[in-house]
């Protein structure tokens, strides 16, 4: 089986998609995006992405895809501990005037406060992900730049850590999705906190309380969602979906039957599957 994951080797994806499929070829996917279209594509059969850190929040790319990509569902949840390290090349002395740090715009965001605070002077640049501003950064030996990147990035691309645990809260999680376009879910021994169903919901036209209407679906069934998330459906300034996800298995009538209820007050409805959370361990 194939994976695609948000690359290149040594990035916060390939860590978790290493211990989601330990015997499945993985390829490395440039951005977000390709990952999505490796899979619509069926170059591959699923592929691992992030969807929300704790403390830097969604990963709005992620639920962007996952709206405008029809046939893709979710498989599982992983959610692993993150921890950042600033890192440059050995050819540099320890002290040397940094004049840009690399990273992944949610990196960059997770130690905001230490790189404000340390390095204020110095520009930050998006990268696609960690690992490759790490891999920038071994590309250029001779270049005064730094990257926030994990540890294992720093070993594979023989970088010097000169600022360790840089992330402004101890407890740093990241939540990993499996795509694909199965209908089934995900399964494996390691350890699950449960079940959980995602949907995506668009309410029919706005008038007021149409939000709390859709809750009430939920409401009454008691049925208890543990992330309820807009974001804009790109058509005009105040119109968005919502990325909602629901506790437990989708096994019984009141359950099923409450897609039924959304579609019969106007809404429009994407089941994206009923999936285990993995606890993974860095
Ligand atoms: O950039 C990476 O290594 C990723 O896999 C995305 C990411 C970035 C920051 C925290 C967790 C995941």
């Amino acid at each position: 089986m194939k994976i695609a994951f948000l690359g290149p080797e040594a990035s916060f994806t390939q860590l978790t998609a290493t211990q989601l499929f330990p015997n499945e070829e993985l390829i490395p996917k440039a951005n977000i995006l390709d990952c999505f279209l490796a899979v619509q594509n069926n170059e591959v059969d699923k592929a691992v992405v992030p969807l929300e850190n704790s403390i830097e929040g969604t990963v709005s790319m992620t639920l962007d895809y996952l709206y405008q990509t029809p046939e893709i569902r979710v498989e599982a949840e992983a959610v692993m501990p993150i921890a950042h390290h600033l890192m440059i090349h050995p050819n540099q002395e320890n002290d040397t005037e940094i004049e840009k740090i690399y990273s992944h715009p949610q990196a960059l965001a997770q130690s905001f406060h230490f790189l404000n605070h340390n390095y204020p002077e110095v520009t930050k640049q998006d990268f696609t992900s960690t690992a490759a501003a790490a891999k920038r950064v071994s590309e250029n030996p001779d270049r005064k730049i730094a990257a926030v990147a994990n540890k294992f990035a720093a070993e594979l691309y023989g970088l010097k850590i000169i600022n360790d645990n840089i992330h402004d809260v101890e407890e740093n999680h990241t939540r990993f999705i499996v795509i694909s376009k199965s209908d089934e879910s995900f399964d494996s021994d390691l350890n699950s906190s449960g079940k959980k169903t995602g949907l995506l919901i668009t309410l029919p036209e706005d008038h007021a309380g149409g939000l709390h209407q859709v809750l009430s679906v939920f409401a009454w069934r008691n049925m208890n969602l543990s992330k309820i998330e807009s974001r804009t459906l790109k058509t005009k300034l105040g119109n968005y979906f919502f990325f909602v996800t629901v506790v437990g298995d989708w096994n019984n009538v009141l359950y099923i039957n409450s897609i039924d209820e959304l579609r019969a007050i106007g809404a429009d409805v994407k089941f994206l599957g009923n999936y285990k959370e993995f606890l993974l361990e860095s």
